[in-house]
């Protein structure tokens, strides 16, 4: 692993309310790392990543971003505009519903070309030509890159939503919940697409999952939260395996009590 972070958090906090939000949230992330974040529901997860992904600004604390080009930037210093640019460029986020990260009413083409136009591609037979070969690396069916993503089905929503992110090659991505609200197998496929896409891009990926199985395939660190607070972090293994906060060896447990 990489010895100098992509991504730096320090002492991050959002409350809506006492213990609802996250709070005092410390940790880095290294290039290529797979971080998981878990816990049960309203323990503070997307909170924790929208501030994270500069979409929700916290109470206090920073959040420090390297570009590619080396520059440390403090996001919530830099103006809005930048921080729309940085989720454009180097970032991805892919949502749980395909809704909120999609454009339903135009043709899953324009969608991925959007964002190739997006980062300055002018040039319309290179745009489809990338289009269609993102939709094939995500085992979509080409022939229907015309169609609206409203006439997909959930999975091949997610698919397109994964082919939209990726074609800027981005650096980082945050995924909250991607395989939520699937069928089992099409959650399956989907996991496995992603685990491949994600080596073979060495892409840094921040995802928020309940499901333990999920971050167990994806994950190589984890952390644990509960109240809007980490109580644990580690390799994923090690934490699932050997969990030594009591939330987690419930949280574990639970999962494995029928
Ligand atoms: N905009 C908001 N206004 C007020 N309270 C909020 C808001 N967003 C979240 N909360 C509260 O903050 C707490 C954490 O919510 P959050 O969505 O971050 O949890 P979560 O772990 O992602 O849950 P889930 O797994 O159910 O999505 C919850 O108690 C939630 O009700």
């Amino acid at each position: 692993m990489n010895s100098e972070p992509l991504m730096r958090v320090d002492n991050l906090s959002k409350l809506y309310a006492p213990g609802k939000g996250c709070e005092s949230i410390s940790f880095d992330l290294y290039p290529g790392e797979v971080l998981g974040i878990v816990g049960e529901s309203g323990s503070g997860k997307s909170t924790l990543l929208n501030s994270l992904s500069a979409r929700l600004e916290p109470d206090t604390g920073s959040v420090l971003y390297k570009r590619s080009n080396g520059e440390w930037l403090d996001l919530y210093k830099l103006p809005e505009s930048e921080r729309r640019r940085l989720l454009r460029t180097e970032w991805g986020v892919v949502h749980q519903h395909a809704r909120d990260g999609l454009r339903m009413n135009v043709s899953a083409g324009a969608n991925i070309g959007e964002r190739l136009m997006a980062v300055g591609e002018r040039n319309y037979s290179k745009i489809r030509d990338k289009g269609l070969r993102w939709m094939k690396d995500v085992e979509l069916d080409v022939s229907r890159v015309d169609d609206k993503p409203s006439t997909y089905s959930g999975g091949m929503q997610q698919r397109l939503q994964i082919a939209r992110n990726l074609v800027t090659h981005p650096r980082l991505i945050f995924m909250d919940e991607p395989t939520g609200g699937l069928d089992v197998s099409v959650q399956a496929r989907l996991l496995d697409l992603l685990r491949t896409l994600v080596t073979e891009l060495n892409l840094a990926v921040i995802i928020v999952t309940h499901d333990l199985a999920v971050a167990r395939l994806l994950a190589q660190r984890l952390v644990v939260m509960r109240h809007g607070h980490i109580v644990e972090t580690g390799l994923t293994d090690q934490v699932l395996d050997d969990p030594q906060h009591p939330y987690t060896q419930l949280l574990v447990s639970s999962v494995l009590t029928p």
